[in-house]
């Protein structure tokens, strides 16, 4: 089933364009892996996909009934964030504001869905404890469980293992092929590590100089 489809989308900021003309549809179950080098426009073009900035031009269509909020956003982690006073519980069913923002308590459902996904992301233990408290990795797995109660269809990654020793990484690699096979959660994540990256992803988008982009299958087909 189509999810999101890019028609001739060209994304930049004023004056300036980073990628020209993007064709592509992204469909259930796919995990996308977008890898190029700094400042080529990866976190620019799911910014887009997120209508949190604006396209230069072009079209970007929600298929098959797929609403905005449901696609889910791990952003990339600054110092400061890190720092987030408040407990991993907190943190993980402030997921659900996105549904809840005519009220003003959480229903029993979302309470529901908080936990079940703090047992999932493997967090279980750690609900009182103070988000500034955890490792890199144990932060990145509330956010994804955040992601999770916001949405079970499309979650948005940039980087989400940056900072993060080899073996926390391979871990968060794991969680995240998990949710894609066996939940069939659709993946859209911005890599650095490409050997690693790709050995889950289904679409390798890679974002090159000029305007211009490559999308390989796996396996290593182009399309
Ligand atoms: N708000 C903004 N206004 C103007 N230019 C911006 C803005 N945000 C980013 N840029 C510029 O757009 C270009 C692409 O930035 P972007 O963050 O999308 O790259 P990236 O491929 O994700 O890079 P990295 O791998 O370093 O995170 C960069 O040259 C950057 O300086």
């Amino acid at each position: 089933m189509k999810q999101i489809i890019c028609k001739d989308l060209k994304i930049g900021y004023e004056k300036k364009i980073l990628i020209n003309s993007i064709n592509l549809t992204i469909s259930e179950g796919e995990y996308w892996c977008i890898t190029g080098a700094n400042g080529m426009g990866k976190t620019t073009f799911i910014k887009t996909l997120l209508k949190l900035i604006p396209s230069i031009s072009g079209e970007i269509i929600l298929s098959d009934g797929l609403h905005q909020t449901d696609i889910g956003y791990l952003p990339q982690q600054k110092i400061h964030q890190k720092n987030f006073p408040a407990s991993v519980e907190e943190i993980v069913i402030s997921g659900n504001l996105n549904k809840s923002k005519l009220r003003w308590y959480y229903n029993k459902e979302e309470k529901a869905r908080a936990k079940q996904n703090i047992l999932k992301l493997g967090l279980k233990g750690l609900e009182k404890k103070s988000y500034n408290t955890l490792s890199g990795g144990q932060q990145q797995r509330v956010l994804l469980a955040r992601a999770l109660c916001a949405t079970s269809k499309i979650i948005i990654l940039d980087e989400p293992v940056s900072g993060l020793d080899p073996n926390v990484t391979q871990d968060m690699y794991n969680v995240i092929k998990k949710l894609n096979t066996e939940d069939k959660i659709t993946i859209i994540t911005i890599s650095h590590d490409v050997q690693l990256a790709t050995q889950d992803a289904t679409h390798l988008l890679h974002f090159e100089k000029d305007g211009k982009y490559t999308i390989k299958l796996k396996g290593g087909s182009k399309c």
